[in-house]
Order: structure tokens, then sequence, then C-alpha cells
């Protein structure tokens, strides 16, 4: 029997597949197979998720593990901000540690634990980086840029400015107003740069975000390999430094920037250092269900004979957001 976790940031839900608990790991394709499958909202488990996050032990210095992530579709993402909070606060209470680094694809990251967002609401925080806006970090075509920094692209909009930052899974922002939040602009857009396409061959995340005041946004992602999603930690991040760059008079460094989404709320903090960027996420990390089942079932996905405990901190988390 294998334990398998049921996870959210923000709603962002996943599930918590740790690969040193089986007696030999998972092959990549069979997990990337089994994405398809687990997080499936109908014939899933448990109403589905966005993704898997594969936790694996890691050997680089400062590390308690890696993290791989597995988009729903199953594709792979090279980095995932509400996730990792997730796997800090796993790896944390594995090691009894409170400080400490996550291998990630690209970057091994620092993460800590932090005060609870409200009771039985744990919180980490996480680094994200690195941080890149040139066309090789996506890589973006035909858009005659090699930067797009509030930049109008006439091929994707005749109205709307984009910045493009890899964090470094590719996001594109837009700062937008009510009605193109709640139009069908951001679901066009999404399905379009996320199936074969002139512009992002490798697909983007795209984030709408609503200035309210200063240091506060709201985020709204069509996730690549997701769709729409509660909310998305790296979109989140990325867009707080859109935010920082483009509206110098409404955000101040010095402070985190608060960022609500269709899920929740998180911090960030993004500063400008040597001429550098670091941006740090910090928000919930909710395991909502602890799932026993067998190594044959989960991997015949037969989802029906897993054992399933509820934790109660879903019902502790929707008191939080009420409260927001
Ligand atoms: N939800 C994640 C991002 C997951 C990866 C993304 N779908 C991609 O393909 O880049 C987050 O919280 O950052």
């Amino acid at each position: 029997m294998v334990q398998l976790l049921k996870v959210h940031g923000s709603e962002n839900h996943f599930f918590i597949l740790d690969q040193t608990l089986f007696d030999k790991p998972i092959p990549m394709p069979k997990i990337q197979k089994l994405a398809q499958k687990i997080t499936n909202s109908e014939k899933g488990l448990l109403n589905g998720a966005d993704g898997i996050l594969v936790v694996d032990a890691s050997q680089h210095p400062d590390c308690l593990g890696k993290m791989v992530v597995v988009n729903a579709d199953g594709s792979i993402a090279s980095m995932c901000g509400n996730g990792l909070r997730t796997v800090s606060r796993y790896l944390s209470e594995k090691y009894k540690q409170n400080n400490f680094k996550v291998e990630t694809l690209n970057a091994d990251l620092k993460v800590s634990k932090q005060a609870d967002f409200g009771n039985n609401v744990p919180a980490f925080s996480v680094e994200i980086s690195p941080i890149r806006f040139n066309a090789d970090a996506f890589p973006f075509d035909n858009l005659g840029k090699e930067k797009i920094v509030n930049t109008k692209l006439p091929a994707l909009s005749d109205k709307l400015l984009f910045t493009a930052i890899a964090v470094p899974n590719p996001h594109l922002i837009s700062f937008v107003e009510d009605e193109d939040l709640n139009n069908d602009t951001l679901k066009n857009l999404g399905t379009k740069l996320n199936q074969k396409n002139p512009y992002f061959p490798d697909g983007v995340n795209i984030n709408f975000a609503k200035i309210i005041d200063k240091n506060t946004l709201f985020v709204k992602t069509f996730e690549r390999g997701v769709g729409f999603t509660n909310a998305c930690g790296t979109g989140m991040s990325s867009t707080s430094l859109a935010f920082l760059i483009n509206y110098p008079d409404l955000c101040d460094e010095t402070k985190d920037i608060t960022v609500y989404n269709p899920g929740g709320m998180v911090k960030t903090n993004v500063r400008r250092l040597n001429n550098q960027y670091q941006i740090n996420l910090i928000g919930n990390a909710t395991v909502t269900h602890k799932i026993t089942i067998s190594e044959q079932a989960l991997l015949e996905e037969n989802f029906n004979s897993a054992q399933i405990i509820d934790t109660g901190e879903e019902k502790d988390y929707q008191k939080f957001i009420n409260n927001l």
C-alpha cells in the first residue's frame, strides 16, 4: 500500500506522490498517463486536480527533496508555485525542518515555514526563480519582439498590452479592466496559445490581472496543460513582477503585494537587488485528504479501492477565505 496526499494552494489542487515510498520508483511516462486519469473531475480521484507533484530524494546541497510537476494533460512543467508550497510543507513535516531548499527542474529554491494564514491554515514561503524575459526562455516566435514588456501584440489582441516573463515556466500577463476579466477573452487566448500556434510553440500560461489598489491585485489564470485554475502561484508571482515594472507608482517594493485569486489570497514580495529581481510567494499549504491505495490499483487507475481520510483542513481554509 502507498500513501498519496491531496493538497492545495489557493484551491490549485494536486496529488503529492512520493517516489521514495514505492518499492521501485514509478517511471515518469506511467505517472504522466496516471495524471491524465487521476486529475479528471468526473472519473478521477476526489473530483480530480490540476496535476501531480512528484516528490523524490535529492542529492543537492541543503535540498530535502526534489519536485517534478506533471500537469493534468500529462505534460511536465518546470515549476509550480502553489504546488511547491505544499511540497515544502510535506518535506518540512517529514524531516522536521522549517528552512531548507527544494530541487526543481531549473533551480534549487529556498523555502520556509511562515505564520499560519488562519486557524489550521499552514503557510509557506517559496522562492520563485530563475526569472527571464528573453525569447530563448519561452520560446515565443513571429511576434517581432526580443522581449515583451507592456507591449501591444496585434496578433493576439487589438487593445491589450502584454508582458512576458518566464519564472522559469512561461507566463503572459495583461492588466485588464472588469470587462476582460469576465468575458471570453482569456479563455479564447488561452485555448489559442495552448494548441498548435505560430507564437508560443510550447504553450504559455496566461494571467489577466486587475489592479485593486496600491500593492493589491486580483489575478485570474488560464494554465498551460490544465485550462482555468483557481490560482496559479507562478502566475501571481510573475504578475507581481510585471506590476512592479509597469506600475512603479502603485507598487512599493519594500512591502508585500496582496494577490487575490478565485481560490483565495497569497502574498508576494518582489525586489530589485543588484539589478536582478527576486520573488517570494507566500500562501497556504493545505492537505485536504490522505489516500491509501495499493500500487497496483493506482497504476491500473482503479481508484475505487482507495481508502480516504478527510483531514478537516478544508473547512478551516473555507473559514479563512470567507473572512477575507
Ligand atoms: N499551477 C502552477 C503552475 C503549473 C505549471 C503550469 N501549468 C505550466 O505548464 O507552466 C503554479 O502554481 O505555479
